[in-house]
């Protein structure tokens, strides 16, 4: 055994960390006893935002691989820490709640002491927003964003920005998927629609086909919002995921079963996940603002709840992966997949 010495307050800095609480009220002799209990939530908030950021980062390392192996202990320890992250989000969505046991009138005794100071400068949360994916032209009140920041901070979330996100990274990886172009998986592929030879592959004319029969009379928009979705010819724009990676990832979710398949349908779903607690969390905080100071101005210089309902609607970040359960169909009229294509992906 290791002879060591440590003691529990020097590992985890307690004489820092305990000693961190200063305040204003106090500094200005007016005593606002709630004052404490904001800066401790604040303060629990900020250590899990560096935590989440440490997942967020090593996620992004092994996704950097040139070749992510589908069933390998990598995608294992991606999807492990991506489960975490939601966790990790649960908690601090539930934490509102005991921000919430301090009343409008108790925030008012110290909140004029606070300003400028606000959520907008806690850089961690916006490089986390940024390192996920949420891209600056796409924020809502861009003459917000740093204009309260100093530029040793600001660079922190430039940097952030500049790294391959989560979602860059996401496409790159749906992009590599290989089984479509493995012909030998397609040959015994038995089409239920009549298909045409040409130059889209068998599945997808199939699977189109099969798509737009289901679709209602009021949902026939849908056909072209398919094609817009994955045909290569619409690649670019604003989006951020390619037709090709938008093929493989609706593959993912509609053949889920197979064993090949289980741990990236895991990575989707976590990423939707995320994304529902964090827009669940804005969706608490916004509401708890409003509560706390109705139609006041932020102490950050925001509109208040006004401009957290814009962050709140934009600021989704895997929306394209969650718009694509417009184009499932029921699991009893997917194209069975050939023998072949079954052992590829697990099936013996
Ligand atoms: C009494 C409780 C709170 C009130 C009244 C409040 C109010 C506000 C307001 C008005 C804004 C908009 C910026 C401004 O103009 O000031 C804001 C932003 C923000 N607040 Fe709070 N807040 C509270 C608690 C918290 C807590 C506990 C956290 C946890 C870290 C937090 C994190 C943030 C973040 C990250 C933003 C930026 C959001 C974005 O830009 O999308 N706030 N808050
Ligand atoms: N923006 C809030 C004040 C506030 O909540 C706050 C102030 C200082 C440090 C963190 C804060 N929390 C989140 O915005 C307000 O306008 O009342």
């Amino acid at each position: 055994m290791t002879n060591t010495n440590v003691q529990y307050g020097d590992y985890l800095q307690l004489e820092n960390i305990l000693n961190a609480q200063f305040p204003e009220s106090d500094k200005h002799q007016l005593p606002a006893h709630d004052e404490m209990l904001f800066i401790i939530i604040h303060q629990a908030y900020e250590l899990w935002f560096k935590q989440l950021l440490y997942e967020v980062d090593s996620v992004a390392e092994i996704m950097s691989k040139p070749a992510v192996n589908d069933n390998s202990p990598e995608l294992q320890t991606v999807v492990h820490r991506l489960s975490r992250m939601v966790t990790i989000l649960k908690l601090l969505v539930h934490q509102i709640d005991v921000m919430e046991t301090m009343t409008p009138m108790d925030f008012l005794d110290f909140r004029d002491m606070l300003r400028p100071a606000s959520g907008f400068q806690s850089w961690q949360f916006k490089a986390l927003e940024a390192r996920l994916g949420l891209q600056y032209k796409q924020r809502f009140g861009q003459e917000y964003y740093i204009s309260q920041l100093k530029q040793d901070k600001i660079d922190i979330i430039r940097k952030a920005e500049n790294e391959k996100s989560i979602l860059t990274l996401l496409n790159e990886w749906l992009e590599r998927m290989p089984f479509f172009e493995e012909p030998g998986n397609w040959t015994n592929y038995k089409a239920v629609t009549p298909v045409e030879a040409g130059p889209e592959h068998i599945f997808w004319q199939d699977y189109r086909q099969l798509y737009s029969g289901g679709l209602a009379e009021a949902e026939k928009d849908n056909r072209e919002y398919f094609n817009t979705v994955f045909a290569d010819a619409n690649a670019g724009g604003e989006r951020n995921l390619s037709p090709k990676a938008c093929r493989a990832a609706l593959f993912i979710m509609l053949y889920r079963g197979y064993p090949l398949l289980q741990l990236p349908f895991q990575v989707l779903n976590s990423l939707l996940e995320i994304d529902e607690q964090l827009s669940t969390w804005r969706y608490r905080h916004m509401s708890m603002v409003h509560r706390m100071i109705g139609s006041r101005i932020g102490t950050g210089g925001s509109t208040g709840k006004d401009y957290l309902k814009g962050a709140l609607d934009k600021h989704f970040i895997f929306a394209e992966i969650a718009r694509l359960t417009s184009f499932l169909i029921e699991r009893r009229k997917l194209p069975v997949l050939s023998h072949e294509m079954g052992q590829r992906l697990g099936f013996q």
